[in-house]
């Protein structure tokens, strides 16, 4: 099983056993929601239509409730739209996306990070080719395979995966992707855009882009409200922040280093964890009513029965 990802509503203590509709449907008219962030991204947003947010409730073994957003129906409908997208795209003119991915060493998470997004591809219709080098590669021949994906007319979008082993120089090497093929948006001048008003993007990091989509598509304002980011790596801490900025929420950002973090999620309207810690975040660091999303991941071991699996679990208890 596996956790992250996990959107909730926290409330008070339950009533009774309320039923929340989890209707969602791809064949939905598109059009009713809101664009995909992208370089379009909104600066003031209007709410969608409640009947297209798949929700579902929880009760903890406290008593409290919350309501929980499944993000896999809403995944499902953005690669449909995706797929007609690049359908289209053949039909007009006879080429498809390219996404190339360089894999340095033999990480095993980094492989299944990539396969999951060699599958998504696949899904929708996106060309895909892996560079693998070894570990022991030179920081010249790593720069070598960027470049030419770079040049290769064939590729629109380059991802180099993290982390890198230590002999190379991780900052100068997002900064040779090209800008316009940085489909992680790890490049500076993408990461700058991204934090200065009224500049664009050519891509946002992933991760938080879905953490937006997710609270767009759910209906929460965002604009005006105290949110807090729990981390800030470059992958989704940092963009997250900014781009919870972006839609004028005000914004605190906790990590390793922050005194009292229970005291400032506290007040928060909207909480995202994005570092992997299981069980950081407790009931009591939440403002009931806020809505809480959990980004993190990480592996545990869990006992039951006997056996000792891994099992992926995420960083917020409500218990
Ligand atoms: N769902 C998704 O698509 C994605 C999920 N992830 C997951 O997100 C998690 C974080 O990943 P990543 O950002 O790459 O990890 P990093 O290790 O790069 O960053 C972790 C962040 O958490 C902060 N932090 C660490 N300990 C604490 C603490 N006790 N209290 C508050 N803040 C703390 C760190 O602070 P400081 O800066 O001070 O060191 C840092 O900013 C992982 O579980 C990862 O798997 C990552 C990418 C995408
Ligand atoms: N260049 C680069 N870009 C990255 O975006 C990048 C990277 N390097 N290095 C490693 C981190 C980590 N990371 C995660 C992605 C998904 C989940 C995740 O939780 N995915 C869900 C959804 C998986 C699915 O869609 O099937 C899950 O596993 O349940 C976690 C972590 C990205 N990273």
């Amino acid at each position: 099983m596996r956790g992250g990802n996990w959107v909730g509503v926290v409330g008070r203590r339950l009533r009774k056993k309320t039923s929340y509709s989890s209707v969602h449907s791809i064949s939905s008219t598109p059009t009713e929601y809101p664009n995909i962030l992208g370089p379009n991204l909104p600066d003031v947003w209007t709410p969608t239509n409640q009947s297209h947010r798949p929700q579902s409730s929880a009760i903890f073994s406290n008593g409290n409730s919350a309501r929980i957003i499944d993000g896999k129906p809403i995944a499902k409908d953005i690669k449909f739209r995706i797929a007609g997208e690049i359908q289209r795209m053949k039909a007009a003119i006879g080429k498809s996306p390219g996404l190339a991915v360089v894999l340095v060493g033999q990480r095993r998470d980094s492989k299944t990070y990539i396969n999951i997004k060699l599958r998504a591809c696949d899904e929708v219709g996106i060309a895909t080719m892996v560079e693998e080098l070894p570990e022991s590669c030179t920081e010249s021949e790593l720069l070598d395979v960027v470049s030419r994906f770079n040049e290769e007319p064939s590729v629109h979008g380059i991802i180099v995966q993290l982390p890198l082993p230590q002999h190379l120089d991780e900052e100068k090497i997002m900064t040779v992707v090209s800008p316009e093929k940085d489909v992680d948006g790890f490049h500076p001048l993408n990461m700058g855009n991204l934090a200065l008003r009224g500049r664009q993007p050519f891509f946002i990091p992933c991760a938080p882009k879905g953490c937006i989509e997710l609270l767009l598509r759910f209906g929460v304002q965002i604009s005006g409200k105290r949110s807090v980011v729990i981390g800030r790596s470059k992958i989704v801490g940092l963009p997250t922040a900014l781009l919870l900025q972006r839609h004028h929420a005000t914004v605190s950002t906790v990590h390793s280093f922050t005194k009292n973090p229970e005291q400032i999620t506290s007040q928060a309207d909207i909480v995202v964890s994005d570092v992997g810690i299981p069980n950081l975040v407790q009931g009591n660091w939440l403002k009931p009513g806020s809505v809480v999303i959990d980004m993190g991941t990480n592996l545990v071991k869990v006992s039951s029965q006997n056996l000792t699996f891994p099992l992926a679990k995420a960083g917020i208890s409500c218990n």
